[in-house]
């Protein structure tokens, strides 16, 4: 089943730059599609038009059969950015409640499901702690237990881990790919940098071309989960990564 699709999307800014051209795409549900391309060719412009968070110039975009400002508003898709963007003075549990407080959910279910997703992403100790008393990895955990807390069918991600050192890096990816096993059925976009990130994650890698951005060629890698350092030290992983990077330089 198709849960975004975008046709002929482009998206050119009022001071005139082309940022996205012509962009076609079909997501299917729990699809993990990475999108890969040079520093500035339009991977967060996608983003941001597909998440209901800036128009699109041209095209049309379909997200969970509507629009994607209904989708946003009905917490069917949710974003998890570079940046944790925490607040700085409420503990990490209501942190992660803030999307339930802000939909004015009881608070007895704001606690519950904050408590759920603190469970599925290892900080069932820290409720109560404030941000400034955890490491980069465990605010990035916190952006994404409040990101998961409405129970979004589909999870934009936006080089969540861009800031982290390589092991924490690891270490989320496989976090991460592990809720996505236990969360039925979520489908995952992804933007990053970083070839090796891309196709440990993705069963789909689009590659952009450098600005405007065009979604130039797709990638599927035909690795089933669940996915671990097997993968990682596999012959088909630096395959995979050379053709990813390959792919980068034209
Ligand atoms: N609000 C804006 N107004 C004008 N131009 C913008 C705006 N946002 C982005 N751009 C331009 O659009 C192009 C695409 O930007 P975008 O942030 O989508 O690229 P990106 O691929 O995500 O880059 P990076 O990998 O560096 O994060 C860039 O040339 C950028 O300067």
């Amino acid at each position: 089943m198709q849960v975004l699709g975008l046709n002929n999307v482009s998206k050119t800014y009022k001071n005139g730059t082309i940022a996205v051209q012509q962009a076609n795409l079909s997501v299917r549900e729990g699809d993990f599609v990475s999108f890969v391309g040079p520093s500035g060719c339009g991977k967060s412009t996608i983003f941001r038009m597909a998440a209901g968070l800036s128009a699109p110039t041209g095209g049309e975009i379909e997200i969970l059969g509507g629009s994607p400002d209904e989708a946003r508003k009905s917490n069917g898709i949710a974003c998890v950015f570079q940046e944790a963007t925490l607040l700085p003075w409420v503990s990490v549990r209501d942190n992660i409640a803030l999307p339930l407080q802000l939909r004015k959910q009881p608070r007895k279910r704001q606690i519950e499901e904050a408590e759920r997703v603190l469970h599925l992403v290892g900080l069932q100790d820290y409720a109560k702690a404030l941000p400034r008393e955890l490491s980069g990895g465990m605010k990035m955990r916190v952006s994404i237990a409040r990101a998961l807390v409405a129970n979004p069918r589909i999870l934009f991600m936006d080089e969540p881990f861009g800031a982290l050192d390589e092991i924490t890096r690891q270490t989320l990816q496989d976090e991460l790919l592990s809720i996505r096993q236990k969360t039925e059925r979520m489908t995952i976009l992804f933007v990053t940098h970083n070839a090796f990130e891309a196709v440990y994650l993705s069963n789909r890698v689009m590659v952009m071309t450098p600005r405007p951005g065009r979604i130039a060629g797709e990638i599927r890698i035909d690795v089933p989960y669940p996915r671990g350092e097997r993968f990682r030290a596999h012959p088909d992983f630096g395959r995979y990564v050379s053709e990813v990077s390959e792919s980068l330089k034209h």
